[in-house]
């Protein structure tokens, strides 16, 4: 089996009209850590909670560990699972010692001896109720509850919040020991991106319901880049878009564009790109440089008018109306 989850043209709709997976595509290579990461409402949740048979897709196919997810799988896979909510679903009047009871209950794999270690490395203590959880406490009781039941695949929406970064380092240093020891496919979704890029060998960039890019972190930075170039004279932008060209933004001796090579009808490398560029007249090519997770991430998912802040009201001219 070469992928832990797989899901082709994945459409989602609320009720109300809101479309949250437009089409949606992406492959979890098994064994691999894989962060997916977009922007607030772009569909992360909703695709978690798909794979996991809390919510019924209105379209599109989803394979789950090798199985197609139909109401009956989900229910037999749950098994194979951890899953830690956005939201842990706790009640707040229970102590950890009867959450983990409570779970333990539903589950014929049960491995209490690695739980007791994770909670003590996290210091939760088992007498303390839900209620008088911290959130970044709730977040390491979840994630000890995911794991406990030794799944393949382990599925984590937003797992870093409210993690300070003591706890955010040994939450991580669990998670690889959990994929590089047990085997586990951990497919987490987060706005952590320097969490992400210490964590993932995967990324998959969902925008508005559907993927974007997904990629090695490794051939992510090899492709992603930023190509600083001077110009002699004035030279219209136009010239400059290149296939591979995404972004093109005006400096005073030239241009700062950001490319990417391999993308499509794009050219094979960096090099061959800059070497393209190159040879336009009165171009030099000043330097090249790389990004990181973050940069990428904003590259492909900011829209120029949110680079700036909204201008406060001019008190003049309001005054001037009044
Ligand atoms: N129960 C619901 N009813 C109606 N619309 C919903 C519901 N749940 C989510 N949505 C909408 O679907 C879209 C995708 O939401 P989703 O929670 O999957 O995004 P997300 O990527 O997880 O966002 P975030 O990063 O903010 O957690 C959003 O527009 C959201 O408002």
């Amino acid at each position: 089996m070469t992928a832990a989850v797989e899901i082709r043209e994945l459409v989602k709709r609320y009720p109300g009209g809101t479309v949250a997976l437009d089409g949606l595509s992406l492959t979890v290579p098994a064994g691999s850590v894989y962060a997916l990461v977009g922007r607030n409402g772009a569909g992360k949740t909703t695709t978690l909670r798909i794979l996991m048979g809390m919510l019924r897709a209105d379209g599109g196919e989803a394979a789950v560990l090798g199985h197609a997810l139909t109401p009956r799988a989900t229910s037999r896979l749950r098994a194979r699972i951890g899953y830690a909510p956005e939201r842990p679903g706790l009640y707040p009047a229970m102590r950890v010692s009867e959450v983990l009871a409570f779970a333990r209950s539903s589950y014929p794999r049960w491995n209490e001896r690695r739980t007791r270690t994770y909670l003590e490395t996290f210091d939760l203590p088992l007498t303390a109720r839900v209620r008088q959880l911290s959130r970044g406490q709730l977040a390491m009781l979840s994630l000890c509850l995911a794991v406990a039941h030794d799944p393949q695949l382990l599925l984590l929406d937003d797992p870093f919040v409210g993690l300070d970064p003591v706890h955010r380092r040994l939450y991580m240093q669990l998670l690889l020991e959990e994929n590089a020891r047990f085997g586990r496919t951990v497919m987490l979704s987060t706005h952590d991106l320097y969490a992400a890029s210490r964590l993932a060998d995967t990324v998959g960039l969902v925008h508005r319901g559907q993927a974007l890019r997904e990629s090695p972190l490794d051939a992510l930075y090899e492709t992603e880049k930023r190509v600083r170039v001077t110009c002699e004279r004035e030279l219209p932008e136009e010239q400059l878009r290149l296939p591979g060209v995404r972004l093109v933004e005006r400096e005073a001796h030239g241009y700062l564009l950001t490319v990417t090579a391999s993308g499509g009808a794009g050219p094979e490398s960096v090099a061959q790109l800059t070497a393209r560029l190159g040879q336009i007249p009165g171009v030099r090519v000043a330097g090249v440089y790389d990004l990181d997770l973050e940069a990428i991430f904003l590259s492909y998912v900011e829209s120029p008018g949110e680079r700036t802040l909204p201008r406060p009201p001019d008190q003049a001219a309001e005054a001037a109306l009044m």
